[in-house]
């Protein structure tokens, strides 16, 4: 049975570290409605991955994630047959010190709208607690410990925790320590993820959010940006991954 996933990122220097960690030769180009394309990866019959730049934000990923969907379910195998068995966000993110350093991975225990609520007198609420929708998005935990260990074996250690997707990205200490509170134990956030998942949920597929730290959440402070070593930490996970639990049962 081929394991078909679908890895969104964000841009495309992204989606250039994924398609580097991929081990099988130069990928497909399948266009998609909407101006969109898949970078199309067939390892033989153990297993194909697609990889989408899906556009910065929640909102942008949401859109080209559910193109993508709705486009395998539409050209896909039977009907009723979800159209991918896994879907990855993955790409760069901020980490929150000290769990998770300039670097370091993060593969999410839980996928979390941080910012998608009202604010009250009384502070903040979710909007699941407004009687709308949904602020989280669980990860199955069968499948953050295959991928930890996976990495792990190979000295690739990371942080499994939740994932923060926020509109805005984070530029103060008083932010910081706001998010940090609200959400204890969040190692990173970034701003695709709840986009991805909210897709994936609509078709039933599982998801899971990988990233690399390229800066603190915290004072913006450009100067300490490193996304080339995110970049290049995405690479080696993603190679590491396409061996290994991309090619396993889902
Ligand atoms: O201008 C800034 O201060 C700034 C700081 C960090 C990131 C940005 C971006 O515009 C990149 C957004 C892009 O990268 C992901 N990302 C990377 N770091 C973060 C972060 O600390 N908080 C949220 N998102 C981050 C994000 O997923 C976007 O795709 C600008």
């Amino acid at each position: 049975m081929v394991h078909r996933i679908l890895i969104v990122t964000a841009v495309a220097a992204e989606a250039d570290s994924v398609t580097a960690g991929l081990t099988t030769a130069a990928p497909e180009h399948v266009p998609l409605p909407g101006g969109l394309a898949l970078r199309r990866h067939a390892d033989g019959d153990r297993a194909r991955v697609d990889v989408l730049v899906g556009g910065v934000g929640p909102a942008a990923v949401a859109a080209a994630t559910g193109t993508a969907l709705a486009y395998a379910a539409l050209t896909g195998g039977a009907s009723g047959e979800r159209p991918y068995d896994l879907l990855v966000s993955a790409g760069i993110a901020g980490g929150f010190r000290p769990t998770a350093p300039l670097g370091s991975l993060v593969v999410s225990s839980a996928i979390v709208a941080a910012d998608l609520g009202a604010e009250t007198p009384d502070g903040y609420l979710a909007v699941d607690a407004l009687g709308f929708g949904r602020s989280v998005h669980p990860v199955p935990g069968e499948l953050t410990g295959r991928i930890a260990a996976a990495l792990a074996a190979e000295g690739l250690p990371c942080a499994v925790a939740p994932v923060l997707t926020v509109s805005t990205v984070t530029g103060t200490a008083r932010r910081a320590a706001e998010l940090a509170e609200r959400h204890p134990g969040a190692a990173a956030e970034a701003m695709e993820g709840f986009g991805v998942a909210e897709a994936a949920a609509a078709y039933g597929v599982p998801v899971v959010e990988l990233r690399a730290v390229s800066n603190a959440v915290g004072p913006r402070d450009r100067a300490a940006w490193r996304i080339g070593d995110a970049l290049d930490a995405l690479r080696r996970a993603v190679r590491l991954l396409g061996r290994t639990v991309f090619v396993e049962a889902p």
